[in-house]
């Protein structure tokens, strides 16, 4: 039987550093790869892409490229790989590099044509113009698109956006976030940034000191007390919702999620059934044992006490609640849950100070 998905185990090391991996991972959407700088991230890439030695196994929805006896080298690994600043052909239009990556795989194993590329990261307007002539969102996508011309079945991403200016930023996820919903591959993509990671990420892989310290779907993952980025400054959970309706007066929205509703500023003036994914940070949930009305916070909603972390930062807990089928993580003084007798099973009311829409 096909094993479906990325199967990859992998010990790789340098003088002074060592990976041990073993992962499980979706064999489609996007699995982000986050942790702190030097924790082995680009290591893995490389193994999974044949650049880096390494022993162990890899096997891409069914397909073996390594294990003890095989290992594809890089050429025949049907992948492509978009780094930070890819370079282009200077020499070659636009199109002329399009091309390249098209003509590079043989007819039988095309899957994706040129046209569609051009459609998904709107390209038409450029395809005359010369590299030289390109923004820099613009080179990426035309270097995403030559890479997705050579049909892979695995597109690897390390860093693609950390090069471009805010606003290029802003313009370019929109297309990635086409590419996940739109190609029937897997999609690993190095970031270091949570918002990216929250707007784009289905799957996520928290990785330490060349070991995977947390994996598993987004949601549920950043929502575990005990994953290592939950105590740090900014750790939030990611809430899919829709919004269901808007408060024109007020300037507020309501989005609706699996458990409840929260109001949100209306900034970005969604219209009604948009899908949305909320970012909620733990520093901005607390815990009360009863709805208190006469206060101004909007958000309340019942929810029960799932985990809670032991005293990892001296005075603060991280304490992990559902509402529903919604998980959620507040970060609370250890006095207050002391005060409060929390514990888990316990049903309490939880109070949202601030919702921000990923953009
Ligand atoms: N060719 C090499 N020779 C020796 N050590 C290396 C080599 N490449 C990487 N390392 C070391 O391996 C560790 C992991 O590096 P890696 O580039 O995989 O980290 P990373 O998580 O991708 O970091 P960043 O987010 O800064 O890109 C680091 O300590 C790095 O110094």
């Amino acid at each position: 039987m096909r094993e479906p998905g990325i199967l990859a185990r992998f010990d790789a090391g340098f003088e002074r550093f060592r990976m041990q991996v073993d992962l499980q991972l979706p064999g489609n959407g996007v699995t982000a790869l986050f942790g702190h700088s030097g924790c082995g991230k680009t290591t893995l890439l490389r193994c999974i892409a044949g650049l880096q030695a390494c022993s162990g196994r890899l096997s891409v929805n069914g397909d073996v490229w390594q294990d003890h006896n095989v290992s594809l080298p890089v050429h025949k690994r049907p992948l492509a790989y978009v780094f930070q600043e890819t370079s282009l052909f200077p020499h070659l239009s636009v199109k002329g590099n399009l091309d390249f990556g098209y003509r590079r795989t043989p007819a039988t194993q095309r899957r994706i044509h040129p046209q569609q590329v051009i459609d998904w990261l709107r390209l038409s307007r450029l395809l005359d113009r010369m590299p030289e002539r390109l923004s820099g969102g613009e080179r990426q996508r035309v270097a995403i698109a030559r890479a997705l011309l050579t049909s892979p079945r695995l597109l690897l991403m390390d860093e693609p956006l950390s090069a471009l200016d805010q606003a290029s930023k802003r313009d370019i996820l929109p297309y990635l976030e086409t590419l996940r919903d739109t190609l029937d591959i897997p999609i690993v993509y190095v970031s270091h940034s949570a918002a990216e990671v929250a707007r784009l990420a289905d799957h996520i892989v928290m990785m330490d000191q060349g070991r995977v310290v947390a994996q598993g779907g987004l949601q549920e993952t950043l929502a575990r007390p005990d994953q290592p980025f939950a105590l740090e400054e900014d750790a939030a959970v990611i809430v899919p919702a829709v919004i269901r309706e808007r408060d024109l007066q007020w300037h507020l929205c309501r989005a609706e999620f699996e458990g409840g509703s929260l109001w949100l500023r209306d900034d970005h003036q969604p219209e009604p059934g948009t899908r949305v994914r909320l970012q909620i940070l733990a520093r901005d949930v607390s815990i009360a044992l009863a709805a208190n009305q006469d206060q101004s916070i909007q958000n309340l909603l019942p929810a029960r006490v799932m985990d809670m972390s032991a005293e990892q930062r001296p005075g603060m807990t991280t304490v992990s609640l559902q509402a529903g089928e919604t998980s959620f993580l507040a970060r609370i003084t250890s006095r207050s849950a002391h005060q409060l007798g929390l514990g888990p099973g316990m049903e309490v009311c939880l109070q949202i100070k601030s919702v921000a829409i990923i953009e």
